[in-house]
């Protein structure tokens, strides 16, 4: 069911610091700030050779990922992406295992314009996985 590893996604609590530091300092390929407000967040995509970084930060209130940036002021990675074909069967399928899609389990379109969904971290060994269908 999961296929390619899309993105690794830190993050930060300063988004701009946290950018000049892959760029400047890691020479890496950074994009521009993307408002996301229907999740929350300010996102900056970092190009690598065989996936992404993807860079976060708390966008409005009530951030799905404010409560992780107090328990982790430094930053710390978030969550991880994989790619699947189709996101509703994978949802499926995973919640007839017992595991929980967060969220009302719709599928919401994500920073590259695709269908994406979450599944709890506590289902996952602790590691908040995002779903992408590509
Ligand atoms: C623009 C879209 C972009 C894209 O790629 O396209 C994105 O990736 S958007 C990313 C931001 N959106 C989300 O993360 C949505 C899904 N996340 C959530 O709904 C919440 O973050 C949630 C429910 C995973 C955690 O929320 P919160 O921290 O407020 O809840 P709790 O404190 O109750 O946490 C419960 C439990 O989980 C542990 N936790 C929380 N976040 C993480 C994490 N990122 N990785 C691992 N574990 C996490 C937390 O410590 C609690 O554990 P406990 O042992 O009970 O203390
Ligand atoms: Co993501």
């Amino acid at each position: 069911m999961i296929g390619r590893l899309n993105h690794v996604a830190i993050a930060v609590p300063d988004l701009t610091a946290a950018a000049a530091l892959y760029r400047d300092t890691l020479g890496a390929d950074v994009g521009p700030e993307q408002d996301e407000p229907d999740h929350g967040v300010t996102v900056v995509f970092i190009t690598l050779p065989n996936t992404k970084i993807e860079l976060l930060h708390p966008l409005g209130e009530g951030s799905p990922i404010a409560g992780f940036l107090e328990k982790n002021p430094s930053g710390g990675i978030h969550h991880i992406c994989y790619e699947v074909e189709d996101i509703r069967a994978a949802a499926a399928r995973l919640t007839a295992s017992g595991a929980r899609v967060l969220g009302t389990g719709e599928p919401k379109i994500g920073a590259h314009g695709k269908p994406v969904l979450f599944l709890h971290p506590k289902d996952f060994t602790g590691t908040l996985i995002e779903l992408e269908e590509v």
